[in-house]
């Protein structure tokens, strides 16, 4: 039987996996192992990514992640933050390529920032690289000549990792409409320079694939003013962590976008919705639970092969929401819990 591990964390983080467990309960067997991670666990372990939870991940077939972030760790040690263990989990199981499908469920076009007809258009999947960038740099605090305090954080990718994003990238695709937009900010960034580089001779190797690149403040531009035109962005870590966020509201709300994280090696990977822990409405059954449920079908899709239950439940998502299901970011008032019964609901 498949083991799912599930690592709930902070904020809404366990209030969402909960319910996506249950939905994944609902499609198929699986033995489930749950752990610790963030700042739950650091106030458990003193660390946020304890060794058990690490080797939970690794030995599983796949990771279910709900959210980390604490602002009572907000001034703590860098290393010791919430924040450390996602990216910690991240870079220790290479899941460099980072996929956030960001789609506008019919009936939520009232919840989008844009206007109803563009909002329809929305379907782009943005393929970010994961493990790299101004991420994982050389990066402290250090006092210039002059003795003023100086932040710095290296922005960096060699060949080998903009390479193996931009075949994610190209292959990703393949398998849709054959569009694929890179963007970067090569006007500006050396580390640009070499990614467009890179992509463009990756392209060589996809003669059906329509290339184009795109500097970053205008794909934010673009995003809003006409997301249609997107099929699949490529593009690097910090870049995809913000237009990813900016397509979730073209999409109707943050608490709607999954994503899957993956390592190209065997079947692995790790799910999680794409926003935070939320500590605005945490412990209050109002986040939106369907970015975690909808991570899970990813994780059935994508780890472990069940694209017939991964589509199930996204239809399920799809047919409670016309149904009328809302969370208050929605513009409805169920809860949590709530939500995901009309889910459950579609589902049988
Ligand atoms: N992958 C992650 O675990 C992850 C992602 C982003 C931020 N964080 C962390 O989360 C903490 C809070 O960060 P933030 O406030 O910038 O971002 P956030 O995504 O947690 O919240 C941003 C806003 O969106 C709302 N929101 C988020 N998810 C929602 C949901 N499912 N349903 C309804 N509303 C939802 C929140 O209430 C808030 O108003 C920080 O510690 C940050 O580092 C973690
Ligand atoms: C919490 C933070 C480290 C994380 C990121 O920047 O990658 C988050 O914003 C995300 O989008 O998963
Ligand atoms: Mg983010």
């Amino acid at each position: 039987m498949p083991l799912i591990a599930i690592l709930p964390g902070d904020g809404i983080g366990p209030e969402v996996t909960r319910e996506a467990r249950r939905v994944l309960e609902r499609v198929g067997d699986f033995t489930f192992e749950e752990a610790p991670v963030g700042g739950a666990a650091y106030r458990e372990t003193g660390h946020p990514l304890p060794e058990a939870t690490l080797a939970l991940a690794r030995r599983s077939d796949a990771v279910l992640f709900g959210a980390i972030g604490d602002p009572e760790f907000e001034a703590i040690e860098r290393s010791l933050r919430p924040e450390a263990a996602l990216l910690g989990i991240r870079k220790e199981l290479n899941l460099f390529a980072n996929l956030r499908p960001a789609k506008l469920f019919a009936g939520l076009e009232d919840a989008s920032s844009l206007r109803p007809e563009i909002a329809r258009s929305i379907d782009v999947m943005i393929v970010r690289e994961l493990t790299g960038d101004v991420y994982f740099g050389e990066k402290g605090h250090r006092k210039t000549p002059e003795g003023l305090r100086e932040g710095h954080d290296l922005m960096r990718y060699d060949e080998r990792e903009v390479e193996r994003i931009a075949r994610v990238g190209f292959e990703t695709a393949m398998r849709r409409k054959k569009r694929l937009c890179s963007v970067d900010k090569a006007n500006v960034l050396e580390t640009s320079q070499l990614w467009r580089d890179v992509v463009i001779e990756v392209s060589a190797d996809y003669p059906d694939v329509t290339l184009s690149h795109m500097y970053v403040d205008n794909a934010a531009m673009q995003l809003v003013r006409d997301p249609g035109q997107f099929d699949v962005i490529v593009t690097g870590n910090l870049f995809g962590d913000i237009l990813s966020d900016q397509a979730s509201m073209c999409a109707g709300s943050i608490g709607m976008l999954p994503s899957a994280s993956l390592s190209g090696e065997g079947g692995r990977g790790m799910y999680e919705p794409i926003h935070g822990s939320a500590p605005d409405i945490a412990g209050q059954g109002k986040a939106n639970p369907c970015a975690a449920i909808l991570s899970a079908a990813m994780l059935l899709r994508y780890s472990l092969g069940m694209a017939a239950e991964a589509d199930r439940i996204e239809a399920a998502v799809a047919k409670a929401i016309t149904d009328g299901a809302r969370t208050a970011d929605l513009g409805g008032s169920l809860s949590t819990t709530a939500m995901a019964e009309a889910v459950l609901a579609a589902l049988a």
